[in-house]
């Protein structure tokens, strides 16, 4: 469904991502997990054009996006919730929501967006920036569902949340991918979280996958030796 074959990419003169060849089904949920300065952030940012790729592949349903600007590659069918969320603060709730619809929604928000995240139904009338920083990540994945992507990339959602709201994202990612037929690639550093989450494991470390386990197989030990400093 979703591929990504000799994927190269970086800054200035230094490479970052050496070769990435991944390929993810339709409704498989798939954690990239990494220490920090891995390249797990520099893989999303690759994925949707926001850094050019040096070189490699991108494919969703078949469809070549790597040459595609960002916009394009949204249409389609990937959208992406980056770290720290970066929803705008002194829009309301509505509004952020919004700023991802397509035109011909006319600015209505689906009822199944606000079905999964009810809070932000209540909140809707508020500014992004007072909501807590886990109403914010729901913001960020509501934002980021209102393209109706076929996949969804999330770059290390649970920073800076509390454990009882890490459940509940858990809970509601799940529940996405089953009422969207959703393919998600979620990167992270807390293994709890993708435990509960997860079907495949991979762990990137200096740009380079190094481990990949499928959920029936996974060895907690050795992928948390990866991610402690
Ligand atoms: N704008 C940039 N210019 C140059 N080098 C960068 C830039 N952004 C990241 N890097 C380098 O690329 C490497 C991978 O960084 P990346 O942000 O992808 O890691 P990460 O796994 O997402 O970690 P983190 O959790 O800290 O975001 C690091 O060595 C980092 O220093």
């Amino acid at each position: 469904m979703f591929s990504i074959s000799n994927l190269v990419s970086g800054y200035g003169q230094s490479q970052i991502l050496h070769e990435l060849n991944l390929d993810v089904a339709k409704r498989e949920i798939v954690a990239v997990m990494g220490r920090n300065g891995m390249g797990k952030t520099t893989l999303f940012k690759s994925l949707m054009g926001v850094l050019p790729a040096w070189g490699g592949q991108i494919c969703i349903d078949g469809v070549e996006v790597s040459k595609l600007d960002t916009h394009q590659r949204v249409e389609n069918g990937i959208a992406y919730v980056p770290q720290g969320r970066m929803i705008f603060p002194s829009m309301s709730v509505l509004e952020n929501i919004q700023t991802g619809l397509p035109a011909s929604a006319k600015g209505k928000v689906p009822d199944d967006l606000y079905a999964l995240f009810p809070v932000l139904h209540e909140m809707r009338g508020r500014k992004g920036g007072n909501l807590s920083g886990g109403q914010q990540q729901q913001l960020a994945i509501a934002r980021a569902l209102a393209t109706n992507p076929k996949v969804l990339l999330l770059d290390e959602p649970t920073e800076g949340i509390q454990p009882s709201i890490i459940k509940d994202i858990a809970r509601s990612l799940k529940e996405i991918r089953n009422l969207r037929d959703l393919t998600i690639i979620v990167s992270e550093q807390v293994l709890s979280f993708t435990m509960e989450i997860a079907d495949r494991f991979l762990v990137i470390e200096k740009g380079k996958f190094v481990v990949e386990e499928s959920r029936d197989k996974v060895d907690e030990a050795s992928i948390s030796r990866y991610l402690s400093v």
